[in-house]
């Protein structure tokens, strides 16, 4: 076989380069050659012209620098000047061909001859080869690329490593963001699936300028509805041209896209641990997608991780959520106990107060919450219902409980010995008082003094009852020595003090003064269910004194007792079943309340014992106060020294008295 040179020169010895047709190499070279002196072509082969997508021969005697790329000239030409005088050259360059396609060619040049001026290479001379890499430089711009977005996929799924979730809102925003800048469409939407079946939850949405972002907030599905179920029921959604290549039913996504001039759109389903969470969709509105399928499974992983980092903040919130109700349980669980506590301590410090109604629940509660306090107590309440008793439980629970209160009847004591009762006396200060003697103020320093029946104090004394409320300073009665002491104050009533400041029978300033922190105890009759716990209690404490063992009170007794009204309170209940235990020859006790007791009896009765059982009635009923407006002996109609002297006679004494 012949070679290419014999083939032109068959007459000269084949393989003697000397002999060779050198323009003939160069015109079957498979590469670009030119020739370039003065900056201009003065030979290229075909293979240039193709390059240039030019004749050859049209391409001789123009500028070479008038094929390269504008952006790539001024870089040619520093390199041109650069070159050595005999190394050869090697760079990149792009060349615009005729078509207006540019192309990508690897350039090696090597200078023929330096020229007249060695600083002015202006008319130097230098051969050069060209090849075409335009399809490796794509290839190698394309991993390029793809190496990029791999890059931005890493950093935005490091931007949600430990991320507090305060924050995860705006970091999404902010990758959806990068991935529409990096990836060139014009909106990015993130929608998360929920549990509506009718509406989908836009959470996230950017769009390039130009575009309007989707509205954040609940979106109807009947409003895309094709769109929505196809990528709902976990469908990858790529429509490249719209509104072609939506199928015929998708009717009102024809509509959307013709009407927002979207050209293509992605839907990426995302799922998280096997559950359809939610997806990421890409709009183009200004050129349709170019992007390739593969693209989508690394996008479908961004997605995920937006909807990691959304469900990380769903349970955290859940957690957040049970926490807080645990704090509350345990909060709840603290204030009960310390409720629990308190009651305890009511219990152990006054068991003697019965009842667990919800009326003396309350009163317990306010008598716990005051009696650490040292402010005045004003009880308030009919005769009998323990009013006594609760200001002894307030003493006992309070910081001056070592001492023991000092109680003070007004009712009991004449008008006239009051004021030296309460205040104390000098020697000689009235006729009968040979020494002295400290008052009750005096007596109750450091402690607690509980005046009784408050509404009996004269009116005159009242003011200066009022000055030792206020600063705690008297003086004895018949002296000018003014005396100070520290005394807590817990008055009772059973009459209506407040009206009876507005018939000025008690000084205003004194019942507010008295009235800081009023008590209400309900009668008996307001608290039924405290009966049967009261009377197994009384039955026991008189068994006990008595010798007697109570088993059985019949139940048609109980309810009589419960029915009953109760006018002198638990004095009365209590009075009733010692009565009835003195009376009692069985383990069964029959209690009879007041008004059967008295039916059939009373005309067995002597004249004595009804007048002592009738005043012992009005006395229980009006507390044993016998003076005064409602007293005994205005109910009886007799005078209180009358009255008196009945009961001397009749050997009538208050129980429990003083
Ligand atoms: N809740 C109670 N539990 C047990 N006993 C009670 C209770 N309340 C009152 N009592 C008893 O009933 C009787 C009358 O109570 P107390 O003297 O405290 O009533 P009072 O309201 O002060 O009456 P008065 O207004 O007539 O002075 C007392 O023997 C007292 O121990």
């Amino acid at each position: 076989m012949k070679s290419a040179f014999s083939l032109v020169s068959g007459d000269r010895q084949e393989g003697d380069p000397s002999d060779w047709d050198f323009r003939l190499l160069f015109d079957r070279s498979p590469v670009g050659v030119y020739v370039v002196r003065t900056g201009r072509i003065c030979y290229a082969n075909p293979v240039m012209g193709q390059l240039l997508d030019r004749d050859p021969e049209s391409i001789a005697g123009e500028p070479l620098l008038s094929f390269v790329h504008r952006d790539d000239r001024s870089e040619v030409e520093t390199l041109r000047r650069q070159a050595g005088d005999t190394d050869p050259s090697r760079y990149l360059t792009r060349l615009v061909r005729a078509d207006g396609q540019p192309a990508t060619v690897e350039v090696m040049e090597s200078p023929l001859d330096v020229g007249s001026d060695e600083n002015n290479r202006e008319d130097a001379a230098w051969v050069g080869v060209m090849v075409d890499v335009t399809a490796h430089r794509q290839a190698d711009l394309k991993i390029q690329d793809r190496l990029n977005f791999e890059q931005l996929l890493a950093n935005l799924s490091a931007g949600f490593v430990n991320l507090p979730c305060d924050q995860i809102d705006s970091q999404i925003d902010a990758s959806l963001q990068s991935l529409v800048e990096f990836l060139g469409n014009d909106r990015s939407t993130f929608i998360e699936f929920g549990d509506d079946a009718d509406h989908v939850m836009v959470s996230h949405s950017y769009a390039a300028a130009g575009c309007q972002p989707f509205p954040i907030g609940p979106f109807a599905v009947a409003r895309l509805p094709w769109y929505i179920n196809e990528f709902r029921s976990g469908k990858t959604v790529f429509l490249r041209s719209l509104p072609q290549d939506l199928p015929e039913s998708a009717v009102k996504e024809r509509a959307h896209c013709l009407e927002e001039g979207i050209q293509s759109n992605v839907a990426i389903p995302i799922k998280v641990g096997g559950q359809r969470l939610g997806g990421l969709t890409f709009a183009f509105i200004h050129k349709p997608c170019d992007w390739p399928r593969e693209i989508l499974s690394r996008l479908g992983l961004i997605g995920e991780v937006f909807a990691n980092a959304l469900v990380r903040r769903r349970n955290e919130q859940l957690l957040q959520e049970a926490l807080s109700e645990n704090v509350r349980l345990r909060r709840q669980l603290e204030q009960e106990n310390l409720y629990l506590r308190q009651q305890a301590v009511v219990t152990q410090h006054h068991g003697r107060i019965i009842g667990h109604s919800d009326a003396i629940t309350r009163v317990l509660a306010d008598v716990e919450r005051v009696a650490t306090t040292d402010a005045p107590v004003l009880l308030t309440g009919e005769t009998g219902t323990g009013k006594e008793l609760l200001a002894q439980t307030i003493h006992e629970l309070s910081a001056r409980k070592d001492r023991p209160m000092t109680v003070v009847n007004c009712a009991s004591l004449p008008a006239t010995l009051i004021e030296s009762e309460l205040f104390g006396r000098a020697a000689g200060a009235y006729t009968g008082a040979a020494s002295a003697a400290i008052g009750r103020f005096e007596l109750a320093d450091g402690s607690t003094l509980f005046l009784d029946e408050i509404g009996e104090i004269p009116l005159e004394l009242q003011a200066k009852l009022l000055r030792v409320l206020q600063d705690g300073r008297f003086e004895r009665l018949g002296t000018a020595k003014t005396i100070s002491v520290d005394v807590r104050i817990i008055a009772a009533t059973n009459r209506d003090l407040e009206a009876a400041t507005r018939k000025n029978l008690f000084r205003s300033d004194l019942y507010y003064r008295l009235s800081v922190f009023p008590i209400h105890v309900p009668p008996l009759r307001d608290r039924r269910d405290d009966i049967p716990s009261l009377t197994w209690a009384f039955v026991e404490a008189f068994g006990r004194r008595m010798g007697k063992s109570i088993k059985t009170i019949p139940r048609r007794t109980m309810k009589q007792l419960q029915d009953h009204d109760w006018p002198g309170n638990i004095r009365e209940l209590s009075n009733a079943i010692e009565r009835a235990m003195i009376l009692a020859d069985s383990d069964t006790l029959h209690i009879e309340t007041p008004t059967t007791a008295r039916e059939g009896a009373d005309e067995q009765k002597t004249l004595k014992e009804v007048e002592r059982e009738q005043i012992l009635r009005v006395l229980e009923k009006t507390g044993w106060r016998i003076r005064g407006g409602g007293g005994a002996a205005e109910r009886l109609d007799i005078k209180p020294t009358t009255l008196e002297a009945r009961m001397a006679k009749l050997g009538i004494r208050r129980p429990n008295q003083r």
